[in-house]
């Protein structure tokens, strides 16, 4: 295993010579999608990049150069020409396509990161079931829908699980991986090596509503915007609490923006139907009304906060 580490500046990437998964596949080239399929790119994978739109790829591949860039400037702080060269070589690993059921035939790996929909989800999954070879494996990187359900449309369940990344990917050190209920010990132990080997620490989760990191945090970002609804603080305090009392390095309320609020409100819709009788995840008039205005956050230019337009 070669370990290559900034520690400090939430920074880390690894390559693992073990790692059987050569060919990775992304479907879905927003930002999660381009940020998983950065980091497999950065660790010597060669990766499809998938989207419906044209557009968004060409954005998706700007914004990597972009993030490799960064990621570059640490790595060869002293050797500028070192780091353009990792940047080229990483985008040149990186290839767009608009056809998922064609990017699936060379895979050893797909990641799906499309919309937070089950409908889409499964129309999607029973197309790649059929294209993609027999040893492929299948991963969702849902944030809060089930595995199994997701999974249900394929043949192949022992070859699907779900690999749940963190906003920014690049600099996010966790992945969860999620064992589905017939997720094999052979697909469960290649998705753990596979994190290893770009560059995260891997923790293992059962098949429960937002696994660890989102059963917690969806609440926490709920209370904060029912807090900032009732007038109880304003959202600026509200985020100025929680960083200067908690060490959190963003507030909820920017958070919210910075994940989508389109994305929060996919969310806390599914698991109200789920779990009618839980508080925690009753509607939140406010956040229905900015989705409902097209305010979603950093990607739209305004959602709590407004933002400037890049
Ligand atoms: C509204 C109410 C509704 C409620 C409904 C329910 C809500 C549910 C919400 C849950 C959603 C779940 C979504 C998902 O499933 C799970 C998640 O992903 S949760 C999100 C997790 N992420 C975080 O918590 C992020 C926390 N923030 C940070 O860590 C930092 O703020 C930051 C994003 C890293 C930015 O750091 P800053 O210091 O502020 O800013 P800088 O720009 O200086 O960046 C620091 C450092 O990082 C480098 N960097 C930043 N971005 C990238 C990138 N994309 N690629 C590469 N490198 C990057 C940057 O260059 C800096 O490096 P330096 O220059 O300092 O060396
Ligand atoms: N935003 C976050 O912070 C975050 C974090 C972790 C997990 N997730 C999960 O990752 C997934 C993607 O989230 P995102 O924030 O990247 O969304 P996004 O809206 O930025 O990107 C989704 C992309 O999928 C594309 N798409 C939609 N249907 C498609 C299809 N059938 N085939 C190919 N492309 C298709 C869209 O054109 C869009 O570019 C969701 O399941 C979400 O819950 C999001």
């Amino acid at each position: 295993m070669i370990n290559f580490r900034i520690i400090g500046r939430q920074f880390s990437t690894s390559i693992s010579k073990q790692n059987a998964i050569k060919n990775v596949t992304v479907i879905g080239g927003g930002l999660m999608g381009s940020g998983i399929a950065q980091v497999a790119a950065q660790a010597g994978q060669s990766v499809t990049l998938v989207d419906v739109s044209s557009d968004v790829l060409a954005k998706s591949q700007k914004s990597i150069g972009a993030n490799l860039g960064r990621v570059a400037k640490k790595l060869y702080k002293d050797k500028p020409e070192d780091g353009e060269k990792f940047v080229a070589e990483a985008l040149g690993r990186i290839k767009t396509a608009t056809d998922p059921g064609e990017a699936s035939k060379s895979a050893d790996l797909i990641v799906e990161a499309i919309v937070e929909n089950m409908d889409v989800k499964h129309k999607l999954f029973k197309q790649l079931d059929s294209a993609a070879p027999a040893h492929t494996i299948l991963a969702s990187n849902t944030s809060s829908l089930s595995i199994n359900e997701i999974g249900s449309v394929v043949k192949r369940k022992d070859k699907f699980g779900g690999l749940h990344f963190f906003n920014p990917v690049p600099v996010m050190r966790l992945l969860e991986v999620v064992k589905g209920a017939e997720t094999s010990e052979d697909t469960y132990k290649s998705m753990m090596e596979w994190g290893k080997a770009v560059g995260k620490t891997c923790i293992t989760c059962k098949d429960t509503p937002g696994f660890v990191v989102n059963r917690l945090l969806v609440p926490y970002i709920c209370e904060a915007m029912r807090l900032y609804e009732r007038g109880d603080a304003s959202a600026r305090d509200i985020d100025i609490a929680m960083k200067l009392g908690a060490g959190y390095p963003m507030g909820p309320l920017e958070l919210a923006d910075y994940v989508g609020l389109d994305t929060n409100k996919f969310i806390l819709d599914g698991w109200h139907k789920k779990f009618p009788d839980q508080p925690l995840f009753k509607p939140i008039p406010l956040l229905n009304k900015l989705v409902a205005e097209g305010k979603l956050g950093v990607k739209t230019g305004e959602g709590i906060y407004k933002y400037d337009k890049k």
